[in-house]
């Protein structure tokens, strides 16, 4: 058996509550998913924020069990509604870099690397085959959940074609990128990313969302 045309397949989550929406995806489309030594796909919580996932997605690559990864949650909406999907075609650390008083500067411009980590062509054309209504393009990774008109008008000058914001896509996709594994993000959408009214989150249609989308991926694969 194989999950998105990979044989072992590790969905990371930030929290519990996303990776048990996963499981029920999983379980809508009758596919075991065990954090166990046989399992086609292992779902494992990783923790908020970059650090913390691209340290959970380190330490369990190095099983060398697995030939993708997914970092699957719930996520902000860059004109995608609440309960829709966003899928990345790379994740991208909008704000890792320095401040100045000419605006944000990235990594890139900086010359310390990339902030952008492009997803795998094989899992990016599975994502979008079996999801065709969910939005394509730039999932942005940040440290501070934007929370200002001014903060969102700086963000999407940035990245226009950004489609959702979360806080650990770049963290797996650079443990994936390390050893060599293909990486995807998948984000289903809690609230819209602007002026912060965390009263209009709605975490549970996203999570809903989540398994939905997650079972679509399943009953796609053979
Ligand atoms: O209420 C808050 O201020 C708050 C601050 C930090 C994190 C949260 C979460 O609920 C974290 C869960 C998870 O949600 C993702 N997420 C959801 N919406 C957004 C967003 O608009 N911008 C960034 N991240 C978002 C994120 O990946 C967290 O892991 C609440």
């Amino acid at each position: 058996m194989s999950f998105l045309g990979h044989r072992r397949i590790l969905v990371v989550t930030a929290v519990e509550p996303e990776r048990q929406a996963v499981l029920r995806g999983l379980d809508l489309a009758g596919v075991t998913a065990e954090n166990g030594a046989d399992s086609t796909i292992v779902v494992e919580v990783g923790g908020v924020g970059t650090a913390a996932a691209a340290a959970t997605t380190a330490r369990v690559l190095a099983l060398g069990r697995f030939d993708a990864v997914l970092s699957a949650g719930v996520g902000g909406g860059i004109g995608v509604p609440v309960g829709g999907a966003a899928i990345a075609t790379a994740s991208v650390a909008a704000d890792l870099g320095a401040d100045s008083p000419e605006g944000f500067l990235g990594l890139d411009e900086l010359g310390f690397g990339s902030a952008t980590v492009a997803a795998d062509p094989g899992l990016l054309a599975a994502l979008t085959a079996a999801l065709p209504d969910a939005a394509v393009g730039p999932v942005l990774t940040v440290s501070t959940v934007t929370g200002t008109l001014a903060g969102t008008r700086d963000l999407l000058a940035r990245h226009p074609d950004a489609v959702a914001e979360a806080m650990e896509g770049f963290g797996v996709a650079t443990a994936a990128a390390q050893v060599g594994v293909a990486f995807g993000e998948l984000r289903t959408i809690s609230n819209a990313v602007g002026p912060r009214d965390r009263a209009a989150w709605r975490i549970g249609d996203a999570l809903e969302g989540l398994s939905k989308a997650i079972a679509c991926l399943a009953e796609l694969t053979p």
